[in-house]
């Protein structure tokens, strides 16, 4: 069978990976802002007889080597052995997506344009004509619904065949002769180099002419680096004279230029264009006075549904686990075993299993946001406030929002930042937004005593989330980070109601993960606690003699002046560096979930006031990310630098934080 490399590239958010979905059968993310995949993922298919690799790539609107994701999918068609790039197109917004195709065709990629999202084009009432544009682009246009899979025969026979005859795409360019002339001169010294011969002359003239560091510095280090660079000084100085702009701003000119051209020949569009729904509702969403109040009210009804739908089936998930553990108790009786299976095990991961309910609805809540186009909205109605207080631009706001979800992604979603200082800067808030994993926590804390306001509480915990970010971040780009953000134009993708598939398929590949976790992390960790619980021989079961109850009553009186001074949420919080779930499961494992009576709340209400339970809660919140976060960071910024910082920044602002919740509390009659 013979083998086809293809790439899918565009811009972001063009549905990319939704083709690459329908094709592939797999479910990698889509959602309705751009900027969803950061890393290239890849699969396979069959069809007609040719075996299919697919490569999705993460969305670009240029091809510079600006930010991480533009190198990996440059990089991609540069070097990558693909046969045939496919350019997802958005219909509806032509003029921005086809300057990324230009800069392909530069590359002389081997090119098929799917142009995609056409019911957004047909309702803002653009007619394109495909034949006359696949024409003037010289290669094939086909028109394509990634949504309900239309128009994919014609656009696999089509790539299947372009991949047996490649063409150079970079014939139909048109850059005005005074630019072609120079670009030509260029061109010709390059050619002359074998060792610079790896990819299109003309693209690497036009990239030394743009000063991108990667080709530059290459080209210097060729034999004819001299040579090639005097050139380009005198090219770019001859542009200069006669445009008066320097050439990166006559190159990106020419691109609009051509765009504009090919536009007017194919595109028919009505004299006005009427309002779109999105505007509408944009007038009001992102409005400058409503915008903001509108987004508190939407995050409160989420956390309100979010603890009231769950509630029942939470208790329901607790019934069982009682039920199991009493039968599994009837069976071994008091002995090592019983202890082991219902302390241990039932206590440690049924108690964060029962918590399973809230955690599928936040996710599926998060699912929704993604979707529909609003949290690209939240972000931008954040915009005004991050820059004024933080100093950062409001993009990094989506990571942060992604981060109630889970910091995993969140810091991979970071990527899109331009610059390493504000990439940087909002990894190391991401820890702040409350993920999933502190969900059981606040629910066990917030049953047990602020049973009236379950919702509100839950909204004020994450909340403070927000606010304590916001000023470390204040902190932090006066000290660590110094120096304004890029200015960046926040991209409004149109609303859609998001798809019932989509959106159940999201929620469930992420709470897999949680479930996943409890079947290994958090298992791991009840067994170790239930060990050290028990240990040495003869000691009670979980009491203060046990080595677990040495440790905590070692830590304890660190967590004193906090509120909560005893043994057994120190180590609590000591476990649930592992996984924020853990911290939860210590309590149930030491203190049953089987038994009679309040349980775990009862034993809980003997440990805390409402006020050190509340400071308790926002240590949890604000302290050391678990260890799957802290890897990722690790990862992303090549290093342990950051994620040690990150844990320190961590821990001295939930140990400031609590102290004055608490004491403020205090101070206030609170007890
Ligand atoms: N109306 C409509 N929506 C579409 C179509 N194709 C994709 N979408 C939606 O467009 C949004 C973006 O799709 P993705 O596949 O995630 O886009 P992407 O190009 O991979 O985006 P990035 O990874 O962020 O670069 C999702 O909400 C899709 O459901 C289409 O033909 N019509
Ligand atoms: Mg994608």
């Amino acid at each position: 069978m013979k083998n086809c490399i293809v790439g899918l590239a565009g811009n972001p958010n063009v549905g990319k990976t939704t083709v690459f979905n329908q094709l592939t059968g797999m479910h990698q993310h889509v959602g309705n802002w751009p900027g969803k995949t950061v890393e290239r993922a890849e699969g396979h298919f069959d069809y007609n007889d040719v075996r299919f690799d697919v490569v999705d790539l993460p969305g670009n609107y240029a091809l510079s080597a600006h930010s991480i994701e533009e190198i990996v999918s440059r990089d991609f068609i540069i070097d990558g052995d693909s046969d045939v790039i496919v350019n997802v197109v958005d219909a509806a917004n032509l003029e921005r997506n086809l300057y990324l195709t230009v800069q392909m065709m530069e590359l002389g990629a081997n090119l098929v344009m799917a142009l995609n999202m056409n019911d957004f084009a047909q309702k803002k009432g653009h007619i394109i004509d495909i034949k006359a544009m696949s024409e003037l682009l010289g290669f094939p246009v086909i028109e394509i619904s990634a949504k309900d899979k239309t128009g994919f025969d014609e656009l696999l026979s089509t790539v299947k065949k372009q991949a047996s005859k490649p063409k150079d795409t970079s014939v139909k360019l048109a850059y005005g002769d005074e630019l072609k002339e120079h670009v030509e001169e260029i061109r010709v010294l390059i050619e002359k180099d074998n060792s610079l011969n790896d990819v299109s002359s003309f693209w690497t003239a036009v990239k030394l002419l743009e000063n991108d560091e990667i080709v530059l510095e290459k080209v210097k280090n060729s034999s004819s680096g001299n040579k090639i660079m005097d050139k380009v000084n005198a090219v770019s100085k001859h542009l200069q004279d006669i445009y008066g702009e320097v050439p990166e701003e006559v190159i990106a000119n020419a691109r609009y230029a051509y765009i504009d051209g090919l536009i007017k020949e194919t595109v028919q569009k009505p004299a006005v264009e009427k309002p779109t729904l999105t505007d509408k509702i944009d007038n009001i969403v992102t409005n400058r006075i409503l915008g903001f109040p509108i987004f508190l009210v939407i995050m409160y009804i989420l956390f309100q549904v979010v603890v009231n739908v769950a509630t029942p089936f939470m208790d329901l998930i607790d019934g069982g686990f009682a039920w199991l553990g009493d039968s599994i108790l009837a069976i071994t009786g008091e002995s090592i075993l019983g202890s082991f299976l219902v302390d241990g095990i039932i206590g440690g991961v049924g108690g964060v299993l029962v918590f399973l309910p809230q955690i599928v609805l936040m996710f599926l809540a998060i699912s929704i946001l993604e979707d529909s186009g609003y949290l690209a909205r939240a972000a931008f109605v954040m915009d005004k406030i991050m820059h004024k207080f933080v100093g950062l631009h409001g993009k990094a706001f989506i990571p942060l929002i992604l981060g109630f979800g889970c910091g995993v992604p969140a810091v991979m979603a970071t990527r899109t930042m331009e610059h390493e200082s504000d990439r940087l800067l909002s990894m190391l808030l991401v820890p702040f937004m409350s993920c999933t994993a502190r969900l059981p926590v606040y629910a066990l804390f917030i049953s047990a005593f602020f049973s009236a306001y379950q919702g509100e509480m839950l909204f004020a915990i994450y909340l403070l989330g927000i606010i304590v970010a916001i000023i470390v971040a204040a902190i932090l780009k006066r000290t660590m980070f110094k120096g304004l953000s890029s200015p960046f134009v926040m991209e409004l993708p149109t609303y859609k109601v998001p798809s019932l598939k989509g959106v159940l398929l999201h929620t469930w590949e992420k709470s897999k993960g949680f479930i996943r976790k409890a079947g290994t992390i958090i298992l791991a960790a009840s067994i170790i606690i239930w060990v050290l619980s028990s240990v040495p021989f003869g000691v009670e079961y979980g009491s203060q003699e046990s080595a677990i109850g040495q440790i905590g009553t070692a830590i304890a009186p660190i967590f004193a002046p906090l509120g909560f001074g005893e043994w057994q949420p120190a180590v609590a919080l000591i476990f649930g560096i592992v996984a924020k779930e853990v911290v939860v499961g210590t309590f149930s494992s030491l203190f049953g979930v089987a038994e009679e009576g309040a349980g775990i709340e009862g034993a809980v209400h003997e440990l805390f006031t409402p006020l050190s339970a509340f400071s308790f809660m926002v240590f949890v919140l604000l302290y050391i990310p678990c260890f799957a976060a802290l890897g990722t960071i690790k990862s992303e910024t090549n290093g342990w630098k950051w994620p040690l910082t990150m844990a320190a920044v961590t821990l001295v602002t939930a140990y400031v934080v609590s102290l004055i919740v608490y004491w403020g509390g205090l101070a206030l009659g609170f007890t």
